[in-house]
C-alpha cells in the first residue's frame, strides 16, 4: 500500500464478506477518521486502515508509535446491545487479535484486558471507544495496532513484532478473525470468548500488580468475570473486581 494523504481507497478485506475497507495514507489517527465516518452514518463492519499515523493513540493516553509497515486500523461495529456491554468487545478484539497473530507462529499470550504478547513482548494493542446517541449505543470503534515491520523500543516494557509476513497478510487475517469472534459474540455472548481468553491468559494464582488510577494493587489472578472484568485475589482473601486498569509487567 502506498501512502496517500487524505485519499480513501475502498475495497473488501481479503475476501471477508460484508466488510468495507477504507484505506488511507498518512493520518493523525484512524480513531478520528473512523469516528467521522461513523458519525456520518458508515455501516457496521467498516474498517479504516492507515499506512502510517502521525498522532497514533494508545490506552491510558499514551502515544502509539506508528511508522509505515505496521498495521493501524479501526473497525466500526454497530452491535444491538446496551451501552454497558460495549466493553465486552475489548475482550472479543483481544481474542481475535491473538487468533490472527498466532497464524504467523510464535508463542501468543494475552495480558488483561487486551494486550497481545508474542514471545513475551507486546506485539499489538487495542483501543476501544464507544459512540452513544440519546443514551443508546450507536457504534463501537475498535482501534488495533500490530507491530509487523518494526517495533518500538520502550523503557518500561518488552515489545515484539510479527515476523515472516507483511502488514497486508496480518491485516487480512485480523479482519477475518474479528468477523469470526464478533459473530460468536453476537450469537452466544462472551462465554466462549472468555474461555478462549483464559486459555491464553495468565495461570490462575499468578501474581499480578495493577494500577487503578494512582492506586497500586497487588494480588493473584483469580479469573475473569462473565462481563470481562478481572478478578484479583488480594492478600486478605477478598476478591477485587477490576473493570479498568493497567497491569504492570
Ligand atoms: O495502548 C494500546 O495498547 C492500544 C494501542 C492501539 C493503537 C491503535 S493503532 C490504530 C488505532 N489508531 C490509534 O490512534 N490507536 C489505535
Amino acid at each position: 500500500m502506498t501512502a496517500r494523504r487524505a485519499t480513501a481507497v475502498e475495497g473488501s478485506a481479503g475476501g471477508v464478506d460484508g466488510w468495507r475497507v477504507v484505506e488511507l495514507g498518512a493520518v493523525a489517527s484512524t480513531m478520528e477518521a473512523a469516528r467521522r465516518l461513523a458519525e456520518d452514518g458508515a455501516a457496521g463492519r467498516t474498517v479504516v486502515r492507515a499506512a502510517e499515523q502521525t498522532g497514533g493513540r494508545g490506552r491510558m493516553g499514551r502515544p502509539w508509535s506508528s511508522p509505515p509497515g505496521n498495521v493501524y486500523m479501526t473497525a466500526i461495529l454497530r452491535p444491538d446491545v446496551p451501552t454497558a456491554r460495549a466493553a465486552e468487545l475489548s475482550i472479543v478484539a483481544a481474542v481475535a487479535l491473538a487468533d490472527a497473530v498466532a497464524q504467523f507462529g510464535g508463542d501468543v499470550a494475552l495480558k488483561w484486558p487486551n494486550d497481545v504478547l508474542l514471545n513475551g513482548g507486546k506485539v499489538a494493542g487495542v483501543l476501544l471507544e464507544a459512540i452513544a446517541e440519546g443514551g443508546a449505543l450507536s457504534a463501537v470503534l475498535i482501534g488495533i495496532g500490530v507491530n509487523v515491520a518494526s517495533r518500538p523500543e520502550l523503557p518500561d516494557r518488552r515489545t515484539s513484532r510479527v515476523e515472516g509476513a507483511g502488514a497486508d497478510a496480518v491485516f487480512e487475517a485480523l479482519v477475518a478473525a474479528l468477523e469470526a469472534r464478533y459473530r460468536q459474540w453476537c450469537r452466544d455472548g462472551l462465554a466462549g470468548i472468555r474461555s478462549a481468553w483464559l486459555a491464553r491468559g495468565p495461570a490462575i494464582g499468578a501474581p499480578l500488580t495493577i494500577y487503578q488510577g494512582n492506586e497500586r494493587l497487588e494480588g493473584r489472578f483469580a479469573g475473569m468475570e462473565g462481563d470481562g472484568t478481572l478478578a484479583l485475589a488480594l492478600a486478605d482473601g477478598s476478591i477485587r473486581r477490576i473493570a479498568s486498569g493497567e497491569i504492570v509487567e
